[in-house]
């Protein structure tokens, strides 16, 4: 065959019911885009009038109009905007995928701001037919001699189109609503869903009950009441950062997220090259210990509401946040919630990172009091953004704060100097505050502090700085013996000590009838306690962690943490048990048993059977000293 070059053509029969019903992922994204219509149509009419090519009569009150009948069952989109001649219904809506937004754009495109028109790939008037058996179009266009237009399809490909009846200027779309459009039937359907996607579009928008019983007063006459808006024209993020007050900031925060919680604080994004962005960011009060910590972040494409949530435009640690983004350049596909994946998205993304971290740290350096005050809010969102995002990471690393058992917040730097010369590159931490009591009242004695780390996430944020950061070291406090609490043994040789562990380790092998029984003796500075169990560092975390991920159907009996338990030898029970080694006593039976079960108490709770052991030989022991 010959080389042969062609155009390739679409059979409508076969498109159309595609277009009408699968291109958009929801079916209430109809109202958006007849309403983005009724907007642009506006817009596009006001540009025209600014350039001395449209006559308004004087008329400045533009509006989008939403009226349901419930019995006529029609839901009609109203507005009084540009409309359209018959060559214009011809060409923008019998023609699919052709639109009029960007026949517009291409011609004003040199003549002033076109930035507010909404549509784009001329498909959006089509999403009708998703729940509507029947369209029909009323219009008139702001052309003086144009007559009025009516059109109408029944969702096949053939359309009527004759001389309208409307008046006046603009354009009224009829819907009669199928089967697949039964749900809009309902009031609070239709407005909640104008309410979702419409919120900051730029003309207001009424809606309408036309078949709804009037209310009365109570002498039957009618209430007349004011109709209101259902939308913001000109939301808080779209003006100067500097012209809004904290009052307007907190309102702006209850209206969009409901929420009457008061934000802790908030970011606003005000870019205008080399993109435009605008919105705000707010960090949430997390109100109980049971509340999760769920964001919303509601992303906008001029005025017009996309989707919650898009991961690739908001960075995930973020979506821990509430706020508002509204970037008209995205890059969106035909059905808007989808973003095209391209590097302009990453460098949106970047950008709002930034702008995070830089707030984090104006507010660190400024006003380090307010930041101290907001940090238990903050630090989970902020740990969990610098496990995440290396970029993040790098610009908050310094500022991350620690609560210690003092109360007081510092930095890993601010710890290390307070510490220096009793610890080396090293951060005591507990994980539970009450159960660690015990090994905290030790720190204290010798001025060391532990920091608090008793969230989730921390186990994974100290491992993700050390790291980081090969220098630092967390230990939980129950994981050594600092060397800053024991005396040096002076005068005792290496064999007697081996002697003496040895003699330990068979009383309390036997009393305790444990085979894996692990002892330390230790000289410590405090003389008030016989014994205390350490757990190691590391091998309690790898616990920890196979837990957390249930390795392997995983058991944690089988592989128990390593405890070693530490027995002071200045403690006079150390010493009697010294003392009477060897020897078959009863005594020595019940001391070692003992002094094991107060210091696994003082680490954590007893299992059901030695409690019971531990009251019984608590018992036993009181009775014996009254005997005596
Ligand atoms: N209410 C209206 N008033 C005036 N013109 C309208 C109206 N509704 C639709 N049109 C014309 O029909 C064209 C096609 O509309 P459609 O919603 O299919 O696509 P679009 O808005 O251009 O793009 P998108 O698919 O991104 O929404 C519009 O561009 C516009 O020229």
């Amino acid at each position: 065959m010959s080389k042969q070059k062609g155009n390739l053509s679409i059979h409508s029969e076969n498109i159309f019911p595609i277009i009408k019903k699968w291109l958009y992922s929801d079916h209430d994204i109809f109202i958006r885009e007849l309403i983005s219509n009724g907007c642009d149509a506006i817009t596009k009419l006001k540009r025209l009038h600014s350039l001395g090519e449209a006559d308004l009569n004087g008329e400045t009150d533009f509006q989008v109009k939403v009226v349901l009948d419930r019995t006529a069952r029609t839901l009609k989109f109203i507005d009084n905007g540009i409309g359209m001649t018959d060559e214009e219904v011809k060409k923008y809506i019998n023609q699919i995928a052709f639109s009029g937004a960007e026949d517009f754009l291409k011609n004003y495109k040199d003549k002033g701001d076109t930035d507010q028109i909404i549509g784009h790939f001329g498909l959006g008037f089509y999403s009708a037919f998703m729940v509507a058996d029947v369209v029909e179009i009323h219009t008139r266009s702001y052309k003086q001699d144009a007559p009025a237009v009516k059109w109408r399809c029944d969702g096949g490909t053939e359309f009527e189109m004759e001389d309208g009846s409307r008046t006046e200027r603009g354009t009224e779309i009829t819907l009669h609503l199928g089967q697949d459009g039964e749900t809009f039937l309902s009031e609070y359907t239709v407005k909640d869903t104008i309410e979702k996607y419409c919120s900051f579009m730029p003309y207001p928008l009424y809606f309408e009950v036309a078949d709804k019983e009037p209310e009365k007063d109570k002498d039957g006459n009618i209430i007349i009441t004011e109709p209101e808006a259902l939308n913001d024209v000109s939301p808080l993020y779209l003006k100067q950062p500097n012209a809004c007050t904290d009052e307007e900031y907190k309102d702006f925060y209850r209206k969009t997220f409901r929420d009457f919680k008061e934000p802790l604080f908030w970011i606003h994004l005000n870019m205008d090259y080399p993109f435009n962005l605008k919105g705000i960011l707010y960090f949430p009060k997390l109100n109980t210990e049971f509340d999760t910590i769920e964001g919303r972040i509601k992303l906008y494409n001029s005025q017009v509401f996309v989707a919650d949530n898009i991961k690739e435009v908001i960075p995930e640690f973020l979506l821990l946040l509430k706020g508002v983004i509204d970037c008209p350049d995205l890059p969106l596909n035909v059905s808007r919630s989808f973003l095209q994946n391209d590097g302009f998205v990453r460098k949106i993304s970047d950008y709002i990172t930034k702008k995070v971290a830089d707030k984090l740290n104006s507010l660190f350096k400024e006003n380090r009091a307010e930041f101290e005050k907001f940090w238990d809010d903050i630090s989970p969102f902020v740990k969990y953004g610098l496990i995440k995002d290396n970029k993040f990471y790098e610009k908050i690393e310094g500022i991350v704060l620690y609560k210690t058992t003092g109360e007081q917040y510092v930095t890993a730097q601010e710890y290390l100097e307070k510490h220096t010369g009793k610890l080396e590159k090293q951060i005591y931490y507990v994980s539970d505050p009450i159960q660690q009591a015990q090994y905290i009242k030790l720190l204290k004695e010798h001025e060391v502090e532990a920091v608090v780390l008793d969230h989730s996430i921390d186990s994974a944020f100290i491992s993700h700085i050390e790291m980081k950061k090969n220098d630092i070291s967390f230990k939980r406090v129950d994981s050594d013996i600092s060397e800053l609490m024991k005396d040096a043994d002076q005068g005792v040789d290496e064999e007697t000590k081996n002697k003496e562990i040895e003699a330990l380790t068979t009383i309390f092998k036997k009393a305790l009838n444990k085979e894996n029984c692990k002892l330390q003796l230790e000289n410590l500075k405090s003389g008030d306690i016989a014994a205390m169990i350490i757990l190691s560092e590391d091998s309690r975390r790898m616990q920890e962690m196979m837990q957390r991920y249930s390795l392997g159907g995983f058991n944690p009996g089988v592989m128990p943490s390593e405890e070693i338990l530490v027995l002071n030898k200045k403690h006079p029970l150390i010493q009697y048990c010294l003392k009477h080694a060897g020897e078959a006593s009863e005594v020595l039976n019940l001391v070692a048993q003992q002094i094991y079960d107060l210091a696994v108490l003082s680490h954590k709770p007893l299992e059901p059977e030695a409690m019971t052991s531990f009251i019984q030989r608590s018992n036993e022991i009181m009775k014996r000293m009254i005997q005596n």
